[in-house]
Order: structure tokens, then C-alpha cells, then sequence
């Protein structure tokens, strides 16, 4: 299929096109740069710097390029940014969202695939956490994430777009070529790894306060060699709706640290900070849906590995991608 990655310049993007590329798809990647990185677009892919906040960019390229289907990871990340500073996440996240699906409805575009998150449901009343959740969300970011899930839902009743949501949980670990280079970085293992890595001094724990077994917030840490792979298999005609995304197994921040000071050998001191606004205690997934309809089958759950396939990345990569 010929499908236009928005976002393909960073962190999930990267490796999707990559393994969107090794499946023998035709790649668009189509990302603005601000905070991505030309270096981490697969070769075997074409590159068009644009910016969804721009209508004419996106409906250019749809225009141009006349993909069969979109996907659309193209958005500011940060739970603690948005509680900061929220207008943009509504700007970039929302109306640029919008300017993408006006954008398909002019190309004529019928799918789209779009990386929501479990934020959108803010702290579950259960654990795991299936699709019929009610979604609350507890931070700007987890806001604004539903409402473009609430406009592609409008674009595919009234044109016929057909939708999916793929609600990712933590998204961690790196292949050989592509890893997480945020700048500045802002996720628990990466910044755990800087340590290791003699970057950073400490890392900063918030909040031992929360109702969970040793105080520190849960969540639920998925490879993202095997999100990419939801993103092939939810290409397929027929594919429609919200499919969480992650492996059902909950590690608190301590114990995150725990298994990177295994992985890495470095003792990794750690400081108590008092709590990050917008976090949720405990955030941990029930995949069923995704397993069953979508034939989803994780093959990277082990933490361990997980982070050891951050840490070769950036012991390789010691500047991400400003080498
Ligand atoms: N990282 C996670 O754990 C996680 C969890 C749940 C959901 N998500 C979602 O997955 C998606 C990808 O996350 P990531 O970690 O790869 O983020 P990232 O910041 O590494 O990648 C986002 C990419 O989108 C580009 N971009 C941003 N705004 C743009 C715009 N207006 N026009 C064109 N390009 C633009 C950036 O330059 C960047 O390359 C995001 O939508 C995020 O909300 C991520
Ligand atoms: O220096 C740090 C960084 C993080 N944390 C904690 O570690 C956990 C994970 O935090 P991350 O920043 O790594 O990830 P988030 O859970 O905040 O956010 C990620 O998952 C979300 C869904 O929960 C969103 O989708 C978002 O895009 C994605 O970055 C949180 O409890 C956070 O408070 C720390 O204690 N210290």
C-alpha cells in the first residue's frame, strides 16, 4: 500500500516506517522536524518537510501523493508540558489533526490510523483497562488527544474515512537503527539510561505518595517494535475503532529503575520529587481486543529486554541523532 506517515521523523513514527518499509510499503513521511529528526527517516522512504498547523501543506501533499491511507502520529507528547503550557497541544494537536482530516476528505484518503493514548481515559476505576472505559482525561495532553479521536470519529460517519484509535500505553525500547531521541528528553527510561550513561547526575522520582504497592506511579511499558506492528495489521480493509496497546503488565517508577540498574550495572541514584501534575496512578492495559480482531501477538514483553534495546541504542547513539 502507499500510506503517508505524519510524525515519521520521530520516536514510534521511525520505527513504523521502518518496518511499514521492510513489509514492502510505499512511504511518505511527511513531519515538520520540530521534533523529530531527518536521520531517523528510513532511507527506503520519501521525505517531505511539512507542517500539519498549515492546511495547504498537508492538502498538498495528499494531493500530490494520494496515499490509500494516513498515519498519523504527528503531535506534542508531554503530559507534564501540557499542564504547563496547554494552548499549543490544543493547536498543534488539535487543529492540526483537523487541517489532516479536511485534508483526506478533499484527496479523497479513506483511512487513517491515529496514535491516541491511555491518557485519554485519565485514572481507570479498573485494572487492566479495556476499550469501554469511560475516558476522562486528567491532562491537557490526554484532552486533546480525545477530541481529534471525537472529530475522526465525525469524518468517518459522515465521509466514509474508516478510523482506528490505537491507544497505546508506554512506549519504550528502540531496534538497531532508530531509538528515542527527545530533546529535551522527558520519559522515565531514557532519562534513567542518561544516568547510567554518566549524562545526568540522578534521576528525579514524582511523587511516593500515590495508592500503589511502594507509592510510585504504574504503567505499563510496551516495545515499540510491537506497536509498529498494530499499525500493519490495523491497515487492513474492515479494520475500524479503538484498540488499546500494551502487554497488561504494571512496573511502578522504582521498579523501572530497579530493572534498568540491572540491565546497565550502574547503581543509578534516585531523589524523591513531590508529584508531576497530570500523571495518573496507575495505567495498565487490556489488549484483548487488539489480540483478538487484530491478531496482535507482542512478541517483546520482557522489560528487561525492553530496556536492554534502549540501552544498546544509546550506547551506540550516545547523541541521538546529532552525530
Ligand atoms: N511516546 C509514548 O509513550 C506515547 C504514548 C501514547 C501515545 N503516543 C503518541 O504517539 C505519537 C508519536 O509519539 P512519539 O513519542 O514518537 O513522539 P515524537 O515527538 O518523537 O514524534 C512526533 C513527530 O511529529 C512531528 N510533528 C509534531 N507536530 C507536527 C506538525 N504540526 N506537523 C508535522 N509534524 C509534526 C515531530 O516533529 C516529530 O517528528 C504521538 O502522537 C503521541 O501522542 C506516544
Ligand atoms: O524523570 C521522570 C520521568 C517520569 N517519571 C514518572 O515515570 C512515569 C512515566 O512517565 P513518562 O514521562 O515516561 O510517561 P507518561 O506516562 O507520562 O507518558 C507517556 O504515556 C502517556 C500515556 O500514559 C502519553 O501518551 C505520553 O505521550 C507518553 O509520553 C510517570 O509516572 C512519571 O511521573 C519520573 O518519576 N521521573
Amino acid at each position: 500500500m502507499k500510506i503517508l506517515v505524519a510524525g515519521g521523523a520521530g520516536y514510534i513514527g521511525s520505527v513504523t516506517t521502518q518496518m511499514l518499509c521492510d513489509a514492502g510499503h510505499d512511504v511518505v513521511v511527511f513531519d515538520n522536524l520540530e521534533r523529530g529528526h531527518q536521520p531517523a527517516v528510513d532511507p527506503r522512504a520519501k521525505f517531505m518537510q511539512g507542517d500539519l498547523r498549515y492546511k495547504e501543506d498537508i492538502k498538498s501533499a495528499l494531493l500530490a501523493e494520494r496515499p490509500e491511507a494516513v498515519i498519523h502520529f504527528a503531535a506534542y507528547i508531554e503530559v507534564g508540558e501540557s499542564m504547563v503550557d496547554p494552548m499549543p497541544f490544543f493547536e498543534n494537536n488539535v487543529s492540526g489533526s483537523l487541517n489532516l482530516m479536511t485534508a483526506m476528505v478533499a484527496s479523497g484518503c479513506k483511512k487513517l490510523i491515529f496514535s491516541s493514548t491511555c491518557a485519554t481515559y485519565g485514572t481507570p476505576d479498573r485494572i487492566p483497562m479495556d476499550e469501554t472505559l469511560p475516558q476522562k482525561p486528567e491532562s491537557v495532553y490526554g484532552e486533546s488527544k480525545l477530541l481529534c479521536e471525537k472529530i475522526f470519529q465525525w469524518g468517518e460517519k459522515i465521509h466514509g474515512i474508516e478510523c482506528v484509535f490505537l491507544r497505546y500505553f508506554n512506549a519504550c525500547g528502540a531496534t538497531e537503527q532508530y531509538g528515542e531521541a527527545h530533546n529535551p528528553e522527558s520519559h522515565l527510561i531514557p532519562l534513567v539510561l542518561q544516568v547510567a550513561q554518566g549524562t545526568r547526575e540522578k534521576i528525579f522520582i514524582f511523587g511516593e505518595d500515590y495508592e500503589t504497592r511502594d507509592g510510585t506511579c504504574v504503567r505499563d511499558y510496551i516495545h515499540i517494535k510491537d506497536l509498529a506492528q498494530a499499525h500493519i495489521l490495523a491497515l487492513k480493509p474492515g479494520i475500524a475503532g479503538a484498540f488499546n496497546l500494551g502487554n497488561g503488565d504494571g512496573y511502578t517508577v522504582k521498579e523501572v529503575i530497579d530493572v534498568c540498574r540491572k540491565v546497565t550495572g550502574h547503581a543509578i541514584p534516585a531523589e524523591m520529587q513531590p508529584r508531576r501534575a497530570g500523571d495518573c496512578t496507575a495505567l495498565v492495559a487490556d489488549a484483548t481486543k487488539a489480540k483478538t480482531v487484530l491478531g496482535w501477538d507482542p512478541q517483546h514483553a520482557d522489560l528487561s529486554e525492553i530496556v536492554e534495546s534502549a540501552w544498546n541504542w544509546h550506547r551506540a547513539h550516545p547523541n541521538g541523532y546529532e552525530d
